[in-house]
C-alpha cells in the first residue's frame, strides 16, 4: 500500500459532473489499495470571480501620485489590512470544493474528511497573499488516513500563528495565484508520499501551451530545472514554487489529465536522503555563489534596433565555433539603437572581436574588456523573493564593487564586474549570504579559482548541476504575457545605485525579473527590467519618486511587451542555440527588444503584438511539434 497525493485543479472540479468524475478516480485509487490525500483548487474560475468582487467594492486611486500616497497611508495605518481580508475571501473558494468533494465521496460509501489549510494545519509565514509554507503538522492527517478516510485538503492556503501577543493569534493566509500545486507538493514532502500527482485539463506537460500551439508535443519526462524555468517564464501548468519544493525535497511528481488514464509527464526530481521539513519553503534562498574569471566581455554600442541584428551577430559567432556565455541586450539609447554585450572565453576574445569587426555593423562601437569576472548567486529559493537581488547589489555596492552588467534568471543573478574587484565581491557575497540564518544552515562554502572556468555550487548540496535531458537542446518554449517593462535612463554608474533601486521595489514586494543593465556609457547606464502587470503602476510611481534622490533620469514604462523563452538543459553543451532562436525571429521579421540568458534558458522581450507568432516560430524552429 502506498500513500499518494493527488491534486485536482480548478478546471477538474469546475462543476458537479466533474466533481463526480474526480470522486470516481479517487475511489479507484483507493480500490487499488492506496491511501489518498487529495488537494483541490476552487471550482473553475471562482478565484477570479472573488478577485473581481474585491475590486468592485473598493474605491480606486485615480492617479499614480495618489496611488503612491495611498500606499504610504496604507503603510501608516495597517499594511496588512486589505491583504488579510483578501486571504479570508479567496480561501473560501477552496473551502467550497473540498466540502463538495468530501460529501460526494461519502455518498458512495467512501469515508472522507475535508480540511482547510488551517485545520491540517499548514503553518505559513505571516505574509498575506504570498505566504510561504513553514511546516505541516501531519498528525491529524495520518490519523484520518489510518481510520480509512480519504483526506481532502484545501489548496493554496494555510495559517500563520503569531505568538507575540498574550494569546497566540491565527490568521488565514494564501500562497499566491496558482498556489494549490504548492500545497500538494508541500504536503507530499511532509507526509512522505510515494508520488504527488497533479491532475489538470491537459495530458501533461507539453513543449508549449497547447492552447496557443495545438501541435505542441507531450513530454514523457522533464527535469525539475527545466520545469522551474518554464513555469517561471509563463507555463502555468505548474506553480514554480511547487517545482522548487519537489526539487529541494526529492518529491516524485507527475502531471496527468483528469479525464485520461495515460501516465502523463514525470517531473524528475533528485533523490535526496532527507530534508528540513521544519522549514519547507524557507530553508534555502541562496544555495551558492558561482564565479567565473575565464571570460572576457565584448560590448557593441549603438547597433541598429531592427530585426536580424542579433541573429547576424550570434550566428556569425557560433559559425566560428565560439561559445557565448552571458548575453545582454539593452534598450535603445538613443532611440533606434541598441547595446549588445556578451561574454566569451578570454582565450577566444581576439577571434570573437575579429568576427564582430567583419560584420561591419554600421556606426557601432566595439569595446572589449578582458579583465572582467562574473559573480553569481544561485538558488531556487530566489523565486518570487524580490529582496534577494537588492541584497546582492547592496552587498557589492557596500564593498565598493561597481556592477558593469547584470543578467538575471529566476534562479540565478549574475553580475559582470572588473576583475580587480573580484576578491571584495566574493567576500561581500559570502558574508551577506553565508551569515544569514537560512543560508548558513546549509553551509555556503564557495570554490573559485582561475583554473576552474565556471565554478559550480558546492558539492554537498545534492544534484545542483542541472540534470541532462535525454534529447534535444531545447525541450520547451514559454510565453509570458503577464509582464511589463520599466526602463530607467541615465543611472549613475557607481556602486550602490542598483541596490537602492531594487530595494525600493523589494520593500513593496514587487518581484522583478529579467534585469538588464546596459554597458556603461559616459558614467551613466540604463537599467531595464520586467515587473508583473499588476505591479506596474506602483513600481513606476515608486521609481519616479526616488529619481531625485538616486540621481537617475526618466522612468519609461512599456506595457505592450511579452517575454518568449526557450528552455533546455541540453543547451549547456551545445553552442549556437541562442543564435538559432534569433535567426528564427529574424526570418519571421520579429524585432528583439531585450535578451537575457542563463545556462538553460534564453529569454527575449518582443512586442506583444508579435508574441503569438514568436512563440509559434521558435516552437517550429526547434522541431518541437508532434509528428502528424
Ligand atoms: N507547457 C505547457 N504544458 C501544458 N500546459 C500548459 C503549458 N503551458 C501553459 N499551459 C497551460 O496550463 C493550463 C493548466 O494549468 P491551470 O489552468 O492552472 O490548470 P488547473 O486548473 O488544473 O490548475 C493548461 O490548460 C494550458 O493551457
Ligand atoms: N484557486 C487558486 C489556486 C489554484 O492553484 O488554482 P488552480 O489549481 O486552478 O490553478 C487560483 O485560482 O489561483
Amino acid at each position: 500500500m502506498s500513500l499518494i497525493v493527488q491534486k485536482y485543479g480548478g478546471s477538474s472540479v469546475a462543476d458537479a459532473t466533474r466533481i463526480k468524475a474526480v470522486r470516481d478516480r479517487i475511489k479507484a485509487t483507493v480500490a487499488q489499495g492506496h491511501q489518498v490525500v487529495v488537494v483541490v483548487s476552487a471550482m473553475g474560475k471562482t478565484t477570479d470571480t472573488l478577485v473581481g468582487l474585491a475590486d468592485a467594492v473598493v474605491e480606486k486611486a485615480l492617479d499614480l501620485q495618489q496611488k503612491e500616497q495611498q500606499h504610504s497611508l496604507d503603510q501608516q495605518s495597517d499594511p496588512q489590512a486589505r491583504a488579510r481580508e483578501m486571504d479570508l475571501l479567496l480561501s473560501a473558494g477552496e473551502q467550497i470544493s473540498i466540502a463538495l468533494l468530501s460529501m460526494s465521496l461519502q455518498s458512495i460509501g467512501q469515508p472522507a474528511i475535508a480540511l482547510t489549510g488551517a485545520q491540517v494545519p499548514i503553518i505559513t509565514e505571516p505574509h498575506h497573499t504570498r505566504a510561504r509554507v513553514l511546516r505541516i503538522e501531519t498528525g491529524h492527517v495520518r490519523e484520518c488516513l489510518d481510520a480509512g478516510k480519504v483526506v481532502i485538503i484545501a489548496g493554496f492556503q494555510g495559517v500563520a500563528i503569531a505568538t507575540d501577543g498574550q494569546q497566540p493569534t491565527r490568521q488565514i493566509t494564501t500562497f499566491g495565484r496558482g498556489g494549490s500545486d504548492t500545497s500538494a507538493v508541500a504536503i507530499a514532502a511532509a507526509i512522505g508520499a510515494e508520488i504527488c500527482e497533479i491532475y489538470t485539463d491537459v495530458p501533461g506537460i507539453l513543449t508549449t501551451d497547447p492552447r496557443i500551439v495545438p501541435e505542441a508535443r507531450l513530454l514523457d519526462q522533464i527535469t525539475c530545472d527545466e520545469m522551474l524555468e518554464l513555469a517561471s517564464q509563463g507555463a502555468k501548468v505548474l506553480h514554480p514554487r511547487a517545482v522548487e519544493i519537489a526539487r529541494n525535497f526529492g518529491v516524485k511528481m507527475a502531471v496527468r489529465s483528469s479525464w485520461l488514464e495515460d501516465p502523463g509527464t514525470v517531473v524528475i526530481s533528485p533523490t535526496l536522503a532527507s530534508g528540513n521539513y521544519q522549514a519547507l519553503e524557507v530553508n534555502r534562498f541562496v544555495e551558492g555563489i558561482t564565479s567565473d574569471r575565464s571570460q572576457a566581455k565584448i560590448a557593441i554600442l549603438g547597433v541598429p534596433d531592427c530585426p536580424g541584428i542579433a541573429a547576424q551577430l550570434f550566428g556569425a559567432l557560433s559559425g566560428a565555433g565560439l561559445n557565448i556565455d552571458l548575453i545582454v541586450q539593452s534598450i535603445q539609447e538613443p532611440a533606434n539603437l541598441n547595446d549588445i554585450a556578451f561574454t566569451v572565453d578570454r582565450q577566444e576574445l581576439t577571434q570573437a572581436r575579429t568576427v564582430v569587426e567583419h560584420l561591419e555593423l554600421e556606426h557601432a562601437a566595439i569595446v572589449c574588456d578582458p579583465a572582467i569576472a562574473i559573480v553569481s548567486i544561485v538558488g531556487v529559493g530566489m523565486i518570487g523573493r524580490p529582496g534577494i537581488a537588492a541584497q546582492m547589489f547592496m552587498a557589492l555596492g557596500k564593498a565598493g564593487v561597481n556592477i558593469q552588467m547584470i543578467s538575471t534568471s529566476e534562479i540565478k543573478i549574475s553580475c559582470v564586474i572588473a576583475e580587480h574587484s573580484y576578491d571584495q565581491a566574493i567576500a561581500a557575497l559570502q558574508d551577506v549570504f553565508a551569515v544569514q540564518e537560512i543560508s548558513s544552515a546549509i553551509g555556503l562554502p564557495i570554490k573559485a579559482s582561475n583554473s576552474d572556468a565556471s565554478t559550480q555550487i558546492p558539492n554537498q548540496i545534492p544534484n545542483q548541476k542541472p540534470e541532462q535531458s535525454p534529447d534535444a537542446p531545447v525541450r520547451g518554449v514559454a510565453l509570458d504575457l503577464n509582464r511589463t517593462r520599466l526602463a530607467i535612463k541615465n543611472v549613475p554608474d557607481r556602486p550602490g545605485v542598483a541596490a537602492s533601486i531594487f530595494q525600493c521595489l523589494a520593500d513593496r514586494s514587487i518581484s522583478v525579473d529579467t534585469i538588464i543593465q546596459s554597458q556603461p556609457g559616459q558614467q551613466y547606464n540604463d537599467i531595464a527590467f520586467t515587473v508583473p502587470v499588476a505591479d506596474l503602476n506602483q513600481a513606476e510611481a515608486v521609481l519616479k519618486n526616488a529619481a531625485m534622490e538616486l540621481g537617475y533620469g526618466e522612468v519609461v514604462k512599456d506595457e505592450a511587451i511579452a517575454k518568449v523563452s526557450i528552455v533546455g538543459t541540453g543547451m549547456i553543451e551545445q553552442p549556437g542555440v541562442a543564435a538559432q532562436m534569433f535567426t528564427a525571429f529574424a526570418k519571421a521579421g520579429i524585432n528583439i527588444e531585450m535578451i537575457a540568458t542563463s545556462e538553460i534558458k534564453v529569454s527575449c522581450v518582443v512586442r506583444q503584438e508579435d508574441a503569438i507568432v514568436a512563440l509559434k516560430t521558435i516552437h517550429q524552429a526547434f522541431n518541437l511539434a508532434q509528428e502528424s
